[in-house]
């Protein structure tokens, strides 16, 4: 026994990076010797060499919260092989699948999700899988109906075939009968095409649904859904596999749907709220003390996915100290070389290892591991409780009362948190009578004064519900972990094309700015909570991303103004001081190369990152922070925007034919960058026709190649200029980033 107690489940082992912290600190110390040649030079400059160095600054500060975030990278070594050798009772786990929007989301990519979680590895008893749908679709809901009796064969076939990719879709891309592989029995070969036969006849029934304006008759079951519309409807709640003991499958978890109510009046706070329905509704359900959350399309990919959290979050230590596993997010099918630079690959290799061996990485929004007791306000000290059989949220012993009031007044349900609250096994709920309640819990107006979405559950207030609700945990003194399993835990999708990628980032920018400037700001965790100082600065990096439009903006900007306006921001190419400037510059480009190339990325994806970094931040972030500024002065609502899933795999990018174009549409999204673009070309004409006075005798060089550099960038744009259709810059930006462009000009001629 004593020697099983040893055995370990997880090793966190730190990883050398010696070089790349010696590349690091060099550019470091480069950026400082620029800003304080600027600064002992300014007496003797202008306006110019003082935005420049402002730019130059904030650009110093954010390099330096970079380097913070890579200094001690982390590996994860996972021991499941031990898992059961010290929990032969396995916890019990509640999954959660959101969903929003049945044409934005196509409800047969959402199946696919429910159905590898379904066939997961894990006793299919201790698990629970509800989708909620904030749609409130009868198209959803007929299609989980329909994957549920799919997943009666689908389940046991992939536990007896231990197949290793659990959604059917892509699954069924290979086709194993036609390798000699030594697995290829004849039974298998029949039960392969027995099931493939099934999962087609499921996505002809979707498909055919999806074509009807409603996708079945409205009886029996589906009645329901008889005069719903999407934003005023009452919950509905549908146990669809389980409800019964006696027709409880051993061999598929329990499947829930839920649409919890929605009135205009009521602010639902998108996913965050649907997040905290989830919660109370599996409370009294199933009440697991472990709940995985995914998007509705991030499929397991791993069949060992909740083995491999439960090594980070089972050990004594963990129970103290982990309070979330976040796996990365992985994306399949990616168009080669990563063209809208939104694959995340190297990101998380460098930052985010490197965040892991801080207090652990950002809570991300999907592929994440939770325990019920730390979303219920518990704090790393509360667990010692426990022991005593005492109730304690936010470090204090709490009563009946105090519960009503912070969860809400279902005595049902505040029971249920009692029981997760004090790490108890089990509760004795009955089914029937814990779904009267479940109704009851996911009305909208059942939060009204508690302390869901604001002390409990997931947090409101930012468009990244989830960085806020892992940033609130961080605050408390709770570490966290990756989870990254070869192969990868979970797959999605990223946005493909120039405006869903720019959205997405949009919001992003915008939810992340939200929270920097909000009561919750992780500046008065670190004062007042327990947010460790490093991870101050990681959150500090991270939540500044709208920000970082300003400099960029202005600085893409100088080398232009400079040409037409006669000025200067860089020394001369004869002054020995234009070295560091270049030196930035080469070393920049080499450490960021270097980087792609370890992590398996090529020379074009690295272009493209830093293309599409350029591009976003003077677009996506620009508006971000616009929005968040108009928020602050209460004149707008940021808003979800759900992201578009492709469902085909024939790409309108173009990406199948290996050329991938730049789209657009007519948001202003695109109005910044192209006027960046115009701009710069403007000024490289003035060039070329000689009409710049001041360059010439090594004045200037570095100015013109800078315009060059930056028209290289905005390449998409440029060709977006000539291009039509989606491809091509709509006219009505064209003529705003003109007119614009135009102003800009005789600006700078007349100051
Ligand atoms: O009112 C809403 C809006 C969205 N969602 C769901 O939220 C998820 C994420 O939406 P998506 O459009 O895919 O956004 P992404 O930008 O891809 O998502 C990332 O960023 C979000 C925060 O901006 C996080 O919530 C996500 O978990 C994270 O994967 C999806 O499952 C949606 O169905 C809802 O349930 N209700
Ligand atoms: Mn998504």
């Amino acid at each position: 026994m004593a020697k099983q107690v040893s055995l370990p489940l997880y090793e966190k082992v730190a990883r050398k990076n010696t070089t790349q912290r010696a590349l690091d600190i060099t550019l470091l110390f480069l950026l400082l010797s620029l800003l304080l040649y600027r600064f002992l030079s300014l007496s003797s400059h202008g306006f110019v060499w003082l935005l420049a160095f402002l730019c130059e600054s904030y650009f110093t500060f954010n390099w330096f919260l970079i380097v913070n975030c890579k200094w001690n990278p982390v590996d994860f070594i996972t021991y499941p092989q031990n898992l059961e050798k010290r929990f032969p009772e396995l916890p019990p786990v509640d999954m959660f699948v959101t969903t929003a929007d049945p044409v934005l989301e196509p409800p047969l990519i959402t199946m696919n999700t429910v159905l590898s979680l379904l066939a997961v590895d894990y006793p299919a008893d201790k698990l629970a899988c509800y989708l909620s749908d904030d749609g409130c679709s009868p198209l959803t809901f007929y299609s989980l109906v329909e994957a549920s009796k799919f997943a009666k064969l689908w389940v046991p076939f992939c536990k007896k075939y231990n197949v290793q990719v659990r959604a059917p879709f892509r699954y069924f891309l290979d086709d194993p009968l036609s390798s000699n592989s030594t697995g290829a029995n004849s039974e298998f070969k029949q039960e392969w095409k027995k099931m493939k036969a099934e999962y087609e006849e499921l996505c002809l029934k979707i498909e055919a649904a999806s074509r009807k304006s409603v996708p079945c008759e409205l009886r029996g079951e589906f009645a329901v859904f008889s005069n719903v519309e999407r934003s005023n409807h009452p919950t509905i709640i549908k146990i669809i596999t389980g409800e019964k003991k006696q027709s409880f499958s051993d061999d598929v978890p329990r499947l829930v749907y839920i649409s919890r109510e929605k009135r205009p009046k009521h602010p639902h706070h998108y996913k965050a709220g649907a997040m905290n329905v989830l919660s109370r509704v599996s409370g009294l359900l199933t009440n697991a003390p472990y709940m995985l959350n995914v998007d509705c399309d991030m499929f397991a990919n791993n069949p060992q996915v909740v083995r491999q959290a439960m090594c980070g979050l089972l050990d004594s230590k963990s129970q103290r100290e982990i309070a979330f596993v976040q796996s990365p997010q992985c994306f399949y099918d990616g168009p080669k070389d990563d063209p809208y630079g939104n694959q995340l690959v190297v990101l998380i290799e460098y930052v985010g290892r490197g965040v892991a061996g801080l207090q652990g990485p950002c809570y991300s929004g999907t592929g994440c591991f939770h325990r019920r007791n730390v979303i219920y306000g518990q704090w790393p000290q509360d667990v010692e409780n426990h022991a005593r059989n005492h109730t304690s949220i936010n470090g204090k012993l709490v009563g009946n009362e105090v519960l009503i009031k912070e969860f809400g007044k279902s005595k049902r349900f505040s029971e249920s948190a009692t029981y997760a609250l004090n790490g108890k096994k089990g509760f004795p709920n009955n089914l029937s009578d814990s779904l009267e309640e479940a109704f009851h819990v996911a009305s909208c107006d059942y939060e009204f004064g508690t302390s869901w979405g604001n002390k409990i559950g997931w947090i409101y207030g930012s468009m990244t519900e989830d960085v806020m609700t892992g940033l609130m945990i961080h605050k408390k003194g709770w570490k966290s972990t990756w989870l990254m399993p070869k192969p990868p835990a979970f797959l999605g999708c990223a946005p493909s094309g120039g405006p869903a990628t720019m959205t997405q980032q949009k919001r992003w920018a915008t939810g992340l700015l939200e929270i920097l400037v909000g009561r919750n700001s992780p500046i008065f965790g670190f004062l007042k909570g327990k947010l460790q100082f490093r991870m101050l600065l990681v959150y500090l990096w991270l939540l500044s991303w709208g920000l970082y439009s300003v400099p960029e903006l202005l600085y893409a900007t100088l080398p232009a103004y400079c040409i037409i306006a006669n000025s200067q921001f860089l020394p001369k190419v004869q002054d020995p001081v234009i070295l560091i400037p270049v030196a930035i510059f080469v070393i920049y480009n080499l450490l960021t190369i270097r980087e792609h190339l370890k992590a398996g990325m090529s020379i074009s994806a690295w272009w493209n990152f830093m293309k599409m970094g350029r591009i976003t931040r003077t677009s996506a972030y620009l508006l971000a922070a616009l929005t968040v500024v108009l928020k602050l002065f209460g004149l707008s609502e940021t808003v979800f925007e759900v992201t578009q899933k492709d469902q085909s795999d024939s790409d309108g990018d173009g990406t199948k034919n290996g050329a991938i174009k730049f789209t657009f549409d007519e948001s202003p999204l695109f109005v910044p960058g192209t006027t960046l673009l115009l701009v710069n070309l403007t000024a490289l004409v003035i060039v070329s026709l000689g009409l710049a006075h001041d360059v010439g005798h090594g004045l200037g060089v570095g100015e013109v190649f800078c315009c060059l550099w930056v028209v290289l960038f905005f390449l998409p744009f440029l060709k977006g200029l000539f291009r039509s259709g989606k491809y091509g810059i709509p006219k009505s930006t064209i003529f705003k980033s003109t007119s614009l462009a135009i102003v800009f000009v005789f600006l700078c001629r007349t100051s």
